[in-house]
């Protein structure tokens, strides 16, 4: 059986032996997502090497490909590159509450990573950055590529080896893909011996386990990286798979390491105040820098509870659940980071409800009979997205115009 997705929790309406079917939790519920709620078990992957509890993580993408080729397949979303990076789409149907939250998963980062793309008020259009944590066979490159052909984007992705090497064997393999990434010649591209690492004047794909940024201060692990573009890091359900100590040492990675926060902030205060400031003190603010964030939460209440019990039986364990339990934990997250400019969370019952216009909620409602709708809201309210930004000199009342200005039009929610 395929690793379960987290954003998905198909494992939530399996139940039987993924412990879907104990006593307590999920209440009112008729039983569907009722769980042992107990979690004194001792999951099956708990004892297992290193690189068995790797390959687990590893194979959550295999679900994430597949509940994105059911939402694009049913109508929800429109993607012609889902089912180029899959090697067999047969079975991907998934239920219409977990196609509903693909498709608020899917066009809700969407949103976010266009409104930091787009030209800003004043029309001028610089290259910018993304850099995909845990990416997968995530096909938004491809998408965004293909919708807007003057599009200026350096696209950095980072995965396993083992997932790497497969998307680019999918790439190799789809005059589709490869025309999306404007890659005609063969000295468009190039490709690692090992088939698992990809350089392009676009797009990048390193090979690499993201834990090992962990502990590095060296700004030249990551190839091609450009310290100087506004650059957006996107984590779509990935840094909850590491520890917390991991998973902040890998945010701390890029936003200390690779794209300090004003360098120049911390020189100044040391300069005696007799000395004039100089260039190389004053200037160089520090490069605009944001952050998504989608992945579960809430794992306290009964369904947290079932979610997480359900996953660990499968060897799957959400490691910093706890850690960023709430959205008021993940703004705070995010504050800590250092994305000081702006910090948003909402769940995705939320989004579904306040970002999705009435005609396109018809469209989707349309597609399938979803009458599960208490059922739908308890789902939708255990993941979220979080979305934070940093940048000097926006909004400061000159007319400048941050890259991250757009963020401030999409409505966070309050409270926890
Ligand atoms: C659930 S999948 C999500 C894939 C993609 N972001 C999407 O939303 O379609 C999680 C991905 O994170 C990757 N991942 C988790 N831990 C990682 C690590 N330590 N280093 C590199 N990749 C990691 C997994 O290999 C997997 O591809």
């Amino acid at each position: 059986m395929s690793a379960p997705q987290i954003p998905n929790l198909n494992t939530l309406r399996r139940g039987g032996g993924a412990g879907g079917g104990g006593g307590g939790g999920g209440g009112g519920l008729r039983g569907r997502f009722r769980g042992r709620g107990d979690h004194s078990f001792s999951a099956p992957g708990s004892h297992e090497s290193k690189e068995a509890k790797d390959k687990v993580v590893q194979q959550t993408d295999n679900d994430a490909s597949l509940s994105r080729l059911s939402a694009v397949e049913l109508g929800y979303l429109h993607d012609a590159f889902a089912r180029a990076v899959v090697s067999n789409g047969a079975g991907a149907r998934r239920y219409p509450i977990i196609n509903r939250g693909t498709y608020v998963r899917t066009t809700a980062i969407d949103a976010l990573v266009s409104h930091f793309l787009n030209p800003s008020v004043a029309g001028i259009r610089q290259r910018k950055q993304i850099i995909s944590l845990g990416a997968g066979s995530d096909t938004r490159i491809f998408r965004l590529l293909s919708e807007d052909p003057s599009l200026d984007v350096l696209y950095h992705e980072l995965d396993f080896p083992t997932n790497t090497a497969a998307k680019i064997k999918f790439i190799r393999a789809s005059p589709l893909l490869l025309k999306a990434l404007r890659l005609s010649k063969a000295e468009d591209v190039h490709i690692s011996d090992a088939g698992d690492a990809l350089h392009s004047d676009t797009l990048h794909i390193h090979p690499i386990d993201m834990r090992t940024l962990s502990a590095s201060s060296s700004t030249t692990l990551l190839r091609d990286i450009d310290t100087t573009l506004p650059t957006l890091l996107i984590s779509e359900c990935c840094l909850i798979y590491l520890s917390p100590t991991d998973a902040a040492n890998v945010l701390d990675y890029f936003t200390k390491t690779l794209f300090p926060s004003s360098p120049s902030a911390s020189s100044l205060s040391q300069r005696p105040s007799t000395e004039p400031p100089n260039r190389s003190t004053t200037t160089a603010p520090s490069t605009a820098l944001g952050l998504i964030i989608y992945e579960p939460i809430r794992p306290h209440d009964p369904f947290g509870k079932t979610m997480v019990s359900n996953l660990a039986a499968r060897g799957i364990q959400l490691q910093t659940l706890h850690r960023y339990a709430t959205l008021d934990a993940e703004r705070e997250r995010l504050r800590a980071h250092g994305f000081v400019t702006g910090q948003r969370a909402a769940d995705v019952d939320f989004i579904w409800e306040k970002w999705v216009s009435e005609a396109e909620k018809e469209r989707v409602a349309g597609l399938e009979m979803l009458d599960e709708i208490e059922e739908w809201k308890l789902l939708a309210s255990h993941y979220c997205v979080a979305w934070g930004w940093r940048e000097e000199g926006a909004g400061d009342g000159k007319g400048r115009e941050g890259v991250f200005w757009g963020w401030e039009e999409f409505e966070g929610q309050d409270g926890g």
